[in-house]
């Protein structure tokens, strides 16, 4: 459940008044997502024909001084015809608002489904759509450092500290030795850097079919290495939930998907295992954070940690010494 944020009808309606949607016909909050307060909403439309939103009001890691860029991003991708939301414009022209004491925006609707499993022909498809997404950021100037990025680690490590073990035993001592040999490895001045999604999950892809409609959740876009958002794509997509079980296919599919568009230099796939161990060390990380500082009885569910140390053992099994 991800609504953190209650708003009310009365301060709804008021709100969408600032736009050119028409009025308000019906708002249900959205229980996917953990980071954000989302809101279906349907209005009349500017021309009574009928139109559906999404309302998001930013809470946790989103910074409200990002929002900028990451609406400039979406509207750069979407004037380049890809399948993303970019924010609607009140009237005034302004996209970032504020509501009930929030940073929020009135997001374009797409159609589509989240995959839980994904197909190889569906992961082909995504890894395209990536690559898509990589080719029209080509000339995208604006910039935004990784917050989540390697120089992250080692700090949200120490302020998780011995606490990591009451997640499971060893857990303390197999991440830090996992930081310093993949951050030992990361050689980030030999790769390029375009703005990256950093969290293309398929819960952020939109599909219908074999199709992708939509990708969305851009809030942890930043700069940083552009093969990077395949290794965490790799790592998210080609997994079961638990991250037990790796199904090779579907990341086979990814790959040639993104491939067809950017095949992967020799000293990128040499480097592509360091990089998806970089990938699964950053999210072992934030869901640990989050498991260690959520009440288990909070609304939002708390997401595995220990599914991101399996997927590392996988990509580097001499870095994690306790079996899980
Ligand atoms: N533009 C959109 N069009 C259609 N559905 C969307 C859109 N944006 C978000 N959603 C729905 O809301 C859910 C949560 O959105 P998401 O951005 O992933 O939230 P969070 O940032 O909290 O993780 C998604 O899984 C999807 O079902
Ligand atoms: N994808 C991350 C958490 C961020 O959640 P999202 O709903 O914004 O994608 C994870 O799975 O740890």
């Amino acid at each position: 459940m991800a609504v953190y944020t209650q708003v009310p009808a009365e301060t709804l309606a008021a709100f969408l008044e600032r736009y050119d949607v028409g009025t308000l016909v019906a708002a249900k909050g959205i229980a996917e997502g953990v980071e954000n307060s989302n809101y279906l909403v349907d209005t009349t439309g500017a021309d009574g024909t009928g139109a559906r939103f999404i309302l998001t009001l930013y809470e946790k890691r989103v910074d409200a001084a990002d929002l900028p860029f990451f609406m400039a991003l979406l509207d750069h991708l979407a004037d380049k015809g890809l399948p993303v939301p970019p924010a609607v414009k009140d009237r005034e022209g302004r996209e970032i608002q504020e509501l009930a004491g929030r940073p929020a925006c009135l997001i374009r609707f797409l159609p589509g489904v989240s995959l839980s499993h994904p197909t190889p022909a569906q992961a082909l498809a995504a890894g395209r759509a990536m690559a898509d997404m990589h080719a029209a950021v080509a000339d995208f100037t604006p910039t935004r450092a990784n917050s989540m990025g390697m120089a992250s680690w080692q700090p949200l490590f120490e302020r998780c500290g011995r606490s990591l073990d009451e997640i499971a035993p060893g857990l303390h001592d197999d991440l830090g030795f996992a930081i310093d040999a993949v951050t030992a490895a990361w050689r980030p001045d030999d790769f390029d850097h375009v703005a990256i999604h950093a969290d293309l999950f398929p819960d952020n892809v939109l599909m219908l079919g074999d199709k992708v409609t939509g990708l969305i959740d851009f809030y942890f876009a930043c700069t940083d290495i552009r093969v990077y958002d395949l290794a965490i794509m790799h790592s998210a997509w080609s997994f079961d939930t638990t991250g037990r079980h790796h199904d090779a296919a579907v990341g086979d599919g990814l790959l040639r998907g993104y491939e067809s568009r950017f095949p992967l230099s020799p000293f990128e796939q040499a480097q592509f295992r360091n990089l998806a161990s970089g990938a699964c060390i950053r999210f072992a990380l934030s869901r640990a954070w989050d498991w260690l500082n959520t009440p288990a009885d909070a609304l939002v569910t708390r997401k595995d940690p220990l599914a991101y140390v399996r997927r590392l053992a996988h990509y580097a099994p001499e870095l994690v010494r306790h079996a899980r």
